[in-house]
């Protein structure tokens, strides 16, 4: 069998997720790029590693270089695994999104606060399984001590308007709404849509990473047509994503430049009273699957475990 354990000596601090526009950061300096395969599969990119604002930044293009996978493709576990294994505590995803609510333009900058999963259930959203059960909170699915600094970043880096929250609605695509649909969504009072941040948003969680959320609205989606409005096409959000992507790429710098370089945050202990697995019984296979994810939990060597650590504890 093919030993996918990444391995590699390149460390970083901040994860970049670049979506829709955005394939690669030229500002990263001393960029080394790394091929990370991992028990979850191979990225959807070699990932860049780089300096960016004095910082050592991982940037990875969510759909690929020449953007070659579907949001259904997306090998999202893959890629948070790999963005762990090389030490990053921070998650920043920026997203192309369309926009549920008049006064989310196109044009403006949303950092969501909420999600609501329309996939399909098709995609890997847990790291967890094989013998190991974990239950982690996401009540508050986005990183909240990140929104308010990623929120004041896009306000110094662009006029645009600036929404501090809003519930993103992530459909499975790749086809966009019907016009019902689009309609019912808002009746059920989201803010955007897109197709990506499920299950993003959740294996960061799991892997107990901060994760926060620059969303570009790009559209109004397709139910404002009888104002004349054009309904959503996947070239009308390539076009307004190369107007704002210089907008994108100087909130990404200001908020680098913002963060701790030791963050504390309670993202960062998610998995400390999630997983309810007695870890005697969990599979050494399991263990060194999820080592990345869950190894200040699970250590690798099962006998040590086995007498002194206790459920829940770290
Ligand atoms: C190119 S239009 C639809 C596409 O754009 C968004 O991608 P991302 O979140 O990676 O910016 C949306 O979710 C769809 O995947
Ligand atoms: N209207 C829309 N629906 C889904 N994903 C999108 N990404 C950008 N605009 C979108």
């Amino acid at each position: 069998m093919t030993d996918l354990t990444p391995s590699t000596t390149e460390q970083a601090e901040i994860g970049i997720i670049g979506g829709s526009g955005l394939y690669r950061l030229d500002a990263l300096e001393d960029v080394h790029e790394i091929a990370l395969p991992n028990p979850y599969g191979v990225p959807s990119d070699d990932i860049l590693v780089g300096t960016l604002a004095g910082r050592r930044v991982a940037f990875l293009a969510r759909h690929g270089r020449g953007h070659r996978l579907t949001p259904s493709e997306i090998p999202v576990a893959a890629n948070i695994y790999a963005l762990k294994s090389l030490g990053i505590r921070e998650v920043i995803s920026i997203s192309a999104v369309g926009s549920l609510r008049e006064d989310f333009a196109p044009g403006d900058l949303v950092v969501p606060d909420q999600i609501v999963d329309r996939t399909r259930g098709h995609r890997t959203t847990s790291f967890f399984g094989g013998g190991v059960v974990a239950h982690v909170s996401l009540a508050d699915p986005y990183c909240s001590r990140l929104r308010p600094l990623a929120a004041k970043a896009a306000r110094q880096a662009t006029q645009a308007q600036v929404h501090d929250a809003g519930t993103y609605c992530c459909m499975e695509g790749p086809q966009f709404s019907t016009r019902a649909e689009s309609n019912l969504y808002r009746s059920w009072g989201m803010d955007i849509i897109g197709m990506t941040a499920i299950p993003e948003v959740k294996l960061a969680r799991e892997a107990e990473l901060c994760y926060v959320g620059l969303a570009l609205v790009t559209d109004y989606d397709c139910w404002r047509a009888e104002t004349g409005e054009a309904d959503v096409t996947a070239g009308l959000v390539a076009e307004v994503m190369e107007r704002n992507i210089a907008a994108a790429k100087d909130t990404l710098v200001r908020l680098i430049e913002t963060l701790d370089a030791d963050p504390v945050c309670s993202c960062q202990e998610a998995l400390s009273d999630a997983i309810i697995t007695e870890p005697s019984v969990v599979p050494k296979e399991t263990r060194v699957r999820t080592n990345a994810v869950s190894g200040r939990y699970l250590p690798l060597d099962v006998a040590d475990a086995q007498d002194s650590i206790a459920p829940n504890s770290r």
